[in-house]
């Protein structure tokens, strides 16, 4: 992604209202469509193109396509406009006049040919408004079939802006070009594949701040470390996880809490999971010497439980520990920090409401189980978490961190990080850090960032085949170089 200077994400509506309040402060729609169309005019030239194809709709998208085309022409570029659609914007109308005063050839619901090296896709913007009718289906199937360089403005067509679902067909593209901010279609998969490279043209928008952003350096916080300090000025981590089954996953999570600065970590498996004192001599480890664990462990457990300033539940367990992860929310859920991951989430099936210092960690596969109908759909997410009051660090290849207020993408992920074992390491960072003062929002934007990035950083070594869980969490350090 090239000139991100701006971190704000906006769904469609959002951008509509961008739109409106720059044309309610003066500016002229006419000028916001004249500097979109000579930003791609400036990529497409970049092409060295010998014979350009524009395809617009009838919508401000196609207006953009046309405008284009004929700050291309007047460059002395060979260009082609060829529209498809009926209902004309008034932007459209404007663009399509002023073309032909210059001399443009202009064809309309025409097949076109093979002929073109570059072609700009101006079908449909954010004004997509359900599945791609089959006539411009048509026409999306041809633009993909050709050989040209293609690019999109604003948003391949037929993605939808809001979600990045692929509405029928969608125009495949080498670079996007988006204006004033990056829309959510864009950076959801499959639509973060399909807009190919993307560019922000920053037009004269006025200033808009969406509560949707992507996780940039300039707002990770990492906590301060004090010369004159001891060990309790970083935090208590309580680590109950594993099972007899599952002894390496706990093992991941501690070595998180510690690698990103906490000053105590202790685990308790119920299983053994004691190698990890071969990994970290300093880690604190108990086992209980039992499978799983039960809900009349609580008992055993309260002085670590009192002690710690945040217990991280899940890795390795299995659902015959889930009675107890309900019994340690019943007692400690208003007061303590509390991340939940893996198994131990669907313990929150049983809670109408949780409170804002508890934490789910979740991949695709396991937010499904407690929320059967979600789509690809931020909306329905910031939904779940408001109504569930809970943060949500929804893990995919792109992570999305919400409180159902604020919404974060973390974009760094790598199928580097696709392999059993991640999710358990990074549980154990995002708990050191609201070990270390942290609260749970920026853990999860920080500590997901440090972690992506360490892993992104040692793809580029060592490939994103050889990369382990493992070999992050010794390597942490390259994360936190901004
Ligand atoms: N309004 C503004 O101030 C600006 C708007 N801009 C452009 O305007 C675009 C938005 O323009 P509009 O709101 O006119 O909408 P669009 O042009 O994005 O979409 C409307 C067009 O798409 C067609 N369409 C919609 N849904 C369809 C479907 N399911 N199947 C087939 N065809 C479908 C409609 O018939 C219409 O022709 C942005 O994406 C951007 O490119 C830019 O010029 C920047 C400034
Ligand atoms: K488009």
């Amino acid at each position: 992604m090239e000139n991100i200077f701006e971190t704000n994400v906006l769904d469609s509506n959002e951008a509509k209202v961008m739109d409106k309040l720059t044309i309610e402060s003066g500016i002229m729609e006419e000028t916001l469509m004249e500097q979109a169309a000579f930003a791609i005019a400036d990529v497409a030239s970049s092409f060295s193109p010998k014979k350009i194809l524009c395809v617009a709709g009838t919508g401000n998208n196609g207006g953009d396509c046309i405008a284009a085309g004929r700050i291309l022409h007047n460059k002395g570029y060979n260009v082609e406009i060829y529209i498809y659609g009926k209902n004309q914007s008034n932007g459209f109308k404007k663009q399509l006049l002023i073309a032909e005063n210059y001399g443009l050839k202009i064809k309309y619901n025409k097949d076109f040919s093979d002929e073109y090296d570059l072609i700009i896709d101006g079908l449909i913007g954010i004004g997509l408004n359900g599945e791609v009718r089959s006539s411009i289906k048509t026409v999306i199937e041809k633009i993909n079939s050709s050989n040209a360089k293609v690019i999109s403005e604003d948003i391949p067509s037929g993605i939808s802006s809001d979600t990045g679902e692929v509405m029928g067909d969608a125009v495949h593209a080498d670079i996007t070009i988006t204006f004033g901010n990056l829309k959510i279609g864009q950076i959801l998969y499959p639509g973060r594949e399909f807009s190919g490279k993307l560019k922000i043209a920053e037009l004269s928008f006025k200033k808009f701040i969406s509560n949707r952003k992507i996780i940039t350096p300039d707002i990770i916080k990492v906590p301060n470390r004090k010369k004159d300090s001891h060990k309790y000025d970083y935090g208590n981590v309580l680590i109950l996880a594993g099972s007899s089954k599952y002894p390496g996953a706990p093992i991941l999570t501690a070595l998180g809490a510690q690698r990103i600065g906490a000053g105590l970590v202790t685990l308790i498996t119920p299983g053994d999971s004691s190698k990890i004192l071969s990994f970290e001599p300093s880690i604190i480890y108990s086992s209980l010497n039992k499978n799983n664990f039960e809900k009349n462990d609580l008992k055993k457990l309260n002085d670590e439980i009192e002690r710690a300033n945040v217990i991280i539940l899940g890795p390795g367990m299995t659902e015959d520990s889930i009675e107890f992860v309900v019994e340690l929310i019943k007692k400690q859920g208003r007061t303590k920090n509390i991340v939940l991951d893996a198994e131990s989430i669907q313990a929150i099936k049983e809670f109408e409401s949780l409170s804002e210092n508890i934490l789910i960690t979740p991949h695709v596969g396991e937010m499904k189980k407690i929320f059967k109908n979600l789509k690809n759909n931020i909306f329905e997410l910031e939904r779940f978490s408001k109504q569930k009051k809970c943060i949500i660090m929804l893990k995919s290849s792109i992570t999305t961190i919400t409180d159902g207020e604020k919404t974060f993408f973390n974009l760094l992920g790598s199928s580097s990080l696709s392999k059993g074992g991640s999710g358990d390491l990074l549980s154990g960072i995002v708990g050191g850090l609201i070990a270390q003062g942290l609260d749970t929002i920026n853990a999860c934007i920080t500590g997901s960032y440090i972690m992506y990035k360490t892993a992104k950083e040692l793809s580029n070594e060592y490939t994103e085949y050889f990369i382990t869980p493992k070999l992050i969490s010794e390597n942490l350090y390259i994360g936190f170089k901004l």
